[in-house]
């Protein structure tokens, strides 16, 4: 999926919502657990009852790795139930030297068909490269995370006078174009989420934050919305877990509707 096609699905649906599927054992409903696979079933009810406000899924890859075999193909039934015509995003947050990163690409394209895995720049330029060798799929590079540690490294000053996010968005601009890179920006940057715009016009962000974690969806809208949108905005606990009762999956899509409500109002206001 290239940038316009994901730009006119969100037209379509006036929504920028990415659905976070971090499904865990210990807090999805207990009827579900007699189940022969607990996790697909919930992740299953979820996509039903959300796939038409949501325009991407985000399945967090610790969430199903940690449950070993069963885990991986509780993800890959998932993947396959998401419709064709939404985004899929296999968080996994990988990088390494370059062979070792061809070979998580090909996990996550080849074995599993995700459009786009997160990727740590940490390794530098050989560690991601390999990522986006692959014909329309995306990387999304961590630029300005969401969390409080975010500022150990990110926020640091680089030699030449700028935070250390800064450079990693300056660097990586040629390693791909907007159509295979987006960035990780936090919702709990606020108006920080405005200075990585000014660097990075054109490409979509990943906005994780909003919800759970206390990101303000309209200041993401204020500060990072573009043209094309621009942004696709993660709530994961906040909408999967708003019941724990047999009521589940529809309480799951009054807060993702909550949202894409939200989202109308401000794609109106904001993208432009
Ligand atoms: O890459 C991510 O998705 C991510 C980056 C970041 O800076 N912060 C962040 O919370 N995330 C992920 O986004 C999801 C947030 O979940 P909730 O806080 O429950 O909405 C989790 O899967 C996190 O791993």
């Amino acid at each position: 999926m290239n940038k316009a096609a994901l730009f006119e699905q969100i037209q379509k649906k006036q929504s920028f919502l990415c659905v976070g599927l971090d499904t865990d054992l210990s807090k999805i409903p207990s009827h579900l657990l007699v189940l022969d696979d607990p996790i697909f079933e919930f992740n299953k009810q979820i996509i039903d009852a959300t796939a038409d406000l949501a325009v991407a899924y985000k399945p967090n890859i610790a969430f199903y790795e940690a449950l070993g075999a069963k885990g991986w193909e509780s993800l890959k039934k998932t993947l396959d139930y998401i419709p064709q015509e939404i985004f899929t995003i296999a968080d996994a947050k990988r990088g390494d030297i370059g062979n070792t990163s061809g070979l998580y690409a090909k996990a996550f394209f080849e074995q599993m068909d995700f459009d786009s895995i997160t990727v740590a720049p940490y390794m530098g330029v050989d560690s991601v490269k390999p990522f986006l060798a692959f014909e329309d799929k995306w990387v999304i590079l961590l630029a300005l995370t969401s969390n409080e540690g975010s500022a150990d490294f990110q926020l640091i000053e680089s030699k030449y006078g700028k935070p250390l996010f800064q450079e990693v968005l300056e660097k990586s601009l040629d390693w791909g174009n907007t159509d295979n890179m987006m960035y990780v920006v936090g919702a709990t940057r606020g108006e920080k989420i405005g200075e990585v715009r000014a660097i990075v016009p054109d490409h979509f962000f990943l906005v994780p934050g909003v919800g759970a974690q206390g990101g303000s969806l309209e200041e993401v809208a204020k500060y990072g919305m573009n043209a094309s949108c621009g942004l696709l905005v993660n709530s994961s606990r906040g909408i999967i877990y708003a019941s724990k009762g047999q009521d589940f999956a529809s309480a799951a899509r009054q807060e993702a509707q909550k949202l894409q409500e939200e989202m109308k109002d401000l794609l109106t206001r904001y993208c432009h």
